[in-house]
């Protein structure tokens, strides 16, 4: 079974969605962001301020080469779409799914979250922004899942069921 890739704007509960569909599905789940600050021994936040977001984004690519394209989850942070290089790998080497969440929940789930560095500032203008320069490269995924107002559970059924579906 090719990879499964997991996008969506920070918040969209990439993280959490994938932890539960790799129980479900028996499969290892992997996290960019986590395997680069293991890898880079700092957390994103100290890689951002330290490196700089060009160097991150240089790690983020070299992590989705270098992760397994087999059997797996990954999931990704959110701005792995900003380079085309990493929407055309991962659509090749997986089934991408977006998870697409309204700005207004997005508010909600990151109101009281410091750990995104991007975030820092005006909150809801600078996620408004960004998400909407990012809309329609997540749009490129092979499928789509909204996951406004729904609970973890019925988020990953969904994906269980048209994982089921015979296009995959
Ligand atoms: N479907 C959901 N309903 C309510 N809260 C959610 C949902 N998905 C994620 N969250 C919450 O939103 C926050 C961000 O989730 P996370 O999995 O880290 O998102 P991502 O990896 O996409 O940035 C967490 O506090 C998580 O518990
Ligand atoms: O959208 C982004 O540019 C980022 C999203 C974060 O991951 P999550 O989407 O898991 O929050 C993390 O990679 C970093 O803070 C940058
Ligand atoms: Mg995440």
């Amino acid at each position: 079974m090719k990879a499964i890739y997991l996008t969506g704007f920070m918040g969209a509960g990439k993280t959490t969605v994938g932890r539960r569909l790799g129980e479900v599905l028996q499969l290892p789940v992997i996290d960019t962001d986590a395997y680069i600050e293991q890898q880079v021994g700092k957390t994103i936040t100290k890689i951002f301020a330290e490196e700089g977001e060009e160097t991150f984004r240089a790690y983020e690519r070299d992590a989705l080469k270098k992760l397994p394209k087999e059997h797996v989850i990954i999931t990704t942070g959110g701005g792995i779409v900003i380079q085309e290089e990493n929407r055309q790998f991962m659509r090749e080497h997986g089934i991408v799914i977006y998870l697409h969440c309204e700005l207004n929940e997005l508010f909600r789930r990151l109101a009281d979250d410091e750990t995104r560095p991007l975030l820092m500032g005006n909150k809801q203008k600078q996620m408004k922004q960004l998400f909407e320069q990012r809309l329609p490269f997540y749009q490129e995924a092979h499928m789509t899942i909204d996951t406004t107002n729904r609970t973890i559970d019925d988020i990953v059924e969904n994906i269980v069921s048209l994982l089921k579906t015979p296009r995959f």
